[in-house]
């Protein structure tokens, strides 16, 4: 609830409006039978001024409830899509603002579903709240002294319905809580196995996975399922059972006033009255527990909101320039463990990068070549040890200087949907259909580019499904080198060229980025044969730095990775 209320305050105007109105619709409600009680007295003494009279004030009220229902429900919706909005966009910016170590530690789809479900949970019952909240005890409290006042020598069949229905709706209550907490996470796990698969469709199709990612979302949503069921066998029996036991009330108090009707008629119209307040309590209880079970579902979301909230970003920046510094990098002795993890992955690592060389990272697969690299991008902090660049501590830069002196090219190239132009404009805001040209053409892109109908307005669908993997990761250089940056890293970048493409791309990055220091990781040794200096890292250690001439002469871990290839490359030749 503390998360909320601030967002509630914002919507003051409206809050009150929504609670006037409730009250104007409850007094509509309760006063109508007692209306027509009187009016039904009229008839039987054949009264037709008072028929006439209170006729007229009975349409009245009748109006005044509808528009004050009306009135209510638009502005309890203001209030809860006020709110759900905000929190929304507040639980965005909150992500956003996360190290990269905090969304995995959420995982991205359970952040998709805080942000959705969790949100739509709260609009439902802000929305409700302000719909029934205070609608509730006054409608139960004003139907009860009615009724009480209407018939009082029926109380006891009055309390003994109440009786029974509250103690069924607690009961429940505490049942569908569970249910409930269940239903979330079983949500949740499905949009995991989902999202997953359809991540991953060309893997699942090209292994013939289907059957087997079909067992696994089955048995996602069978929990699902299952739980849902539930919540809906016990709505089925909830419902009637209320209906029957106001039902026996009604038909108690009928038979009991019944016997009397004929030594007091005007019990006939009082006997009309109660039961309208009969029916309003029993309302009153079943939308409060409603409420209740939409409550405690809320109360879930909320708590899975205030996790996200509360969390403090396991990094942060100083603030300051957002300019660029110089090219160097610096390890020195750095130990790094990634969180959760018990061994660490990079181990006292040390080395000194000048401005404009070129580094290549070869090792075994896993022994920390990625890490090393998202360390200089400072997707983590070392555990010990510093890392600079330009001759500062990372972590004494801004983030936008950081940003605008190292970019970082992945194998797995994202693009965001939208157009290309849009995707190089994001690293570059005012970038020129030159500077993408020339960009472009040191990633070997313009070619393919510039035979699409809108060339650089070409659009990228979501997931840039419509290039292929060659073409995504030449996309993804562009985007690496429009802003020339100071550091380029290339994480096995050019993995899915074909040899000539790649010797294209290094020929065109040694030309045009002569200033900028280029850290190269690849599987192939042929791709880093140029490099100044190469690291062999081997479990998270570096076991070697120097040129290959000199790694291939006097490196025991480099010799083998280069025999190995070799031999590979003999075998496929
Ligand atoms: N986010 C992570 N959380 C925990 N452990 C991780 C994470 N990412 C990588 N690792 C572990 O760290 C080790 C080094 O991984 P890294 O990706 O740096 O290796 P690599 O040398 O780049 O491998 P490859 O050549 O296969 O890409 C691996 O054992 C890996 O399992």
């Amino acid at each position: 609830m503390k998360v909320l209320m601030p967002y509630i305050r914002r919507y003051r105007k409206d809050v009150y409006i929504a609670l006037i109105s409730v009250i104007a619709l409850v007094f509509a409600t309760l006063w109508q039978p007692r209306l027509l009680q009187v009016i039904m007295n009229a008839i039987l003494k054949g009264d037709k001024d008072t028929i006439f009279q209170q006729g007229i004030i009975l349409i009245i009220l009748a109006i005044i409830g509808i528009i004050a229902g009306v009135v209510n429900t638009i502005y309890s919706a203001h209030v809860a899509l006020g709110v759900a909005t905000d929190l929304r966009s507040d639980l965005y910016d909150k992500v956003q603002s996360f190290a990269y170590a905090d969304v995995e530690k959420f995982s991205a789809s359970n952040l998709v579903v805080r942000m959705t479900n969790d949100i739509n949970q709260i609009q439902q019952i802000v929305m409700a709240t302000f719909q029934q909240v205070s609608r509730i005890p006054l409608l139960f409290v004003g139907a009860f002294i009615l009724a009480m006042i209407t018939m009082p020598q029926q109380w006891w069949v009055l309390i003994g319905m109440m009786i029974i229905v509250i103690a069924v709706s607690l009961y429940t209550y505490k049942k569908m809580s569970g249910y409930f907490a269940k239903t979330q996470q079983d949500i949740e796990n499905v949009n995991t196995v989902a999202r997953e698969n359809l991540m991953g469709i060309r893997v699942v199709k090209s292994f013939v996975q289907e059957p087997h990612e079909i067992k696994k979302f089955s048995a996602a949503s069978d929990s699902l399922t299952k739980v849902t069921a539930k919540i809906g066998y016990t709505f089925a029996i909830l419902m009637p059972a209320f209906f029957l036991t106001a039902n026996i009330a009604v038909v108690l108090a009928v038979y009991l006033v019944g016997q009397n009707i004929t030594i007091h008629p005007t019990y006939l119209a009082a006997i009309t009255s109660f039961i309208s307040y009969l029916m309003q309590i029993l309302f009153a209880v079943i939308n409060g527990g409603f409420l209740m079970i939409a409550a405690s579902r809320a109360n879930i979301s909320l708590g899975r909101i205030g996790e996200v909230m509360k969390t403090d970003p396991s990094m942060s920046y100083v603030e300051g320039n957002s300019d660029p510094v110089e090219g160097d990098i610096e390890f020195d002795h750095v130990t790094f463990t990634y969180p959760g993890d018990d061994a660490p992955t990079l181990r006292d690592v040390s080395f000194k990068v000048n401005a404009g060389e070129m580094i290549g990272i070869v090792g075994a697969t896993g022994s920390g070549k990625t890490t090393l690299a998202q360390l200089i991008a400072r997707l983590y902090d070392p555990d010990s040890g510093t890392i600079k660049v330009g001759g500062v501590d990372v972590r004494q830069l801004s983030e936008k200087s950081l940003r605008k002196t190292v970019a970082y090219v992945l194998q797995r190239s994202t693009l965001f949907s939208g157009t290309i132009s849009a995707n190089l404009r994001q690293v570059k805001e005012d970038a020129t259909p030159i500077q993408m040209q020339w960009a472009a053409n040191v990633a070997q892109a313009s070619e393919f580019i510039e035979r699409l109908p809108l060339t650089y307005d070409a659009p990228v669908e979501e997931r840039s499904s419509n290039f292929s993997g060659g073409q995504k990761q030449r996309l993804s250089i562009t985007r690496g080198v429009i802003a020339q940056p100071k550091i380029l890293i290339l994480d096995d970048a050019t993995s899915a060229l074909d040899a000539k493409s790649e010797k294209l791309v290094q020929e065109a990055l040694d030309r045009d980025l002569t200033k900028t220091t280029t850290v190269v990781i690849a599987e192939k040794i042929s791709s880093i044969l140029r490099a100044d200096r190469i690291l062999v890292l081997d479990s998270g250690r570096i076991v070697g730095n120097g040129n290959h001439k000199e790694l291939v002469a006097h490196n025991s871990v480099y010799q083998e990775i280069y025999r190995t290839q070799k031999a590979r490359e003999g075998a496929r030749s």
